[in-house]
């Protein structure tokens, strides 16, 4: 069977996008899509996305994400962003979304260019010294440090990420995080399910931006994220303490090339 796919990225994370609202290819096919993210066998991707049928009474459609191992997973921010651009690419939608993910509903809007997604809000964070950790529709450990230029991001991120307490939870992404300036950071992340640094993590700089502020890292209600891939921003209102609401992650997203696979 041929089934045309179309490659995204957004600040270099990159995705596999499949309009699957004819269900072309099932959520079992693990295996197919483990090969179609791997960068020697197949098309290449740090994951892969299902635009699906809306079940929900508004929405324009359904997203389901899987990372590169092939398995379903949490959310993805910069998947999400993508995902946006390829329904107006299909004309689904015009400059305004909304769809379900994993973790929930989700608004998004198209302007100049940049794609906004609205993510879930947040209201447990744990800190302790330079580490922070909270969930943004995926699993975030942060390590506020400095050079993370220097930093052997797989080996270190690998390290936490397979040890207590994640090893038995499922895991974690792990974001290194140094501050260059007011309300701007550098990010490197390694990201579960891929098992290496990706250049660029959506739910892991929201994470980022949220630990900032509740750490009082930063004192703006909108944060700039510079991550290997490009530039992201993350705006949000503060409720309380650790309640945080009107989470919004805006960047760019682009489709890279199209084709076809056969399965
Ligand atoms: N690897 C993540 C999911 C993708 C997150 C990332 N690509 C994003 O943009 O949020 C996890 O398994 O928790």
């Amino acid at each position: 069977m041929k089934i045309p796919f179309f490659k995204y990225q957004g600040t270099g994370n990159d995705f596999v996008m499949l309009d699957n609202r004819q269900h072309l290819l099932s959520k079992n096919d693990t295996k197919i899509i483990k090969k179609l993210c791997d960068r020697k066998f197949g098309i290449g991707a740090d994951g892969l996305i299902l635009l699906e049928e809306p079940e929900v009474n508004g929405d324009d459609f359904k997203m389901i994400y899987f990372n590169a191992d092939g398995n379903e997973s949490s959310m993805c921010g910069n998947g999400g962003r993508c995902l946006v651009a390829f329904a107006k690419y299909l004309n689904i939608i015009e400059d305004k979304a909304a769809f379900t993910a994993v973790d929930g509903p989700h608004k998004a809007s198209i302007k100049e260019g940049l794609i906004s997604l609205q993510m879930q809000n947040v209201n447990k964070i744990s800190q302790k010294g330079n580490i922070s950790f909270l969930d943004t529709g995926s699993p975030h450990h942060i390590v506020f440090t400095s050079n993370v230029k220097d930093i052997n991001i797989k080996e270190e991120g690998a390290a936490i990420r397979y040890s207590e307490p994640y090893v038995e939870r499922g895991g974690a992404n792990v974001n290194f995080v140094e501050a260059e300036g007011e309300n701007t950071f550098l990010v490197r992340t390694y990201e579960r399910g891929v098992e290496d640094e990706t250049l660029s993590c959506g739910t892991g700089v929201t994470a980022v931006a949220i630990a900032a502020n509740a750490s009082e890292r930063a004192n703006a209600n909108k944060i700039k994220l510079k991550v290997p891939g490009g530039e992201l921003s993350v705006s949000f209102s503060k409720k309380g303490a650790e309640n945080y609401t009107d989470i919004w992650l805006t960047g760019p997203a682009e489709q890279v090339f199209k084709g076809e696979i056969t399965c």
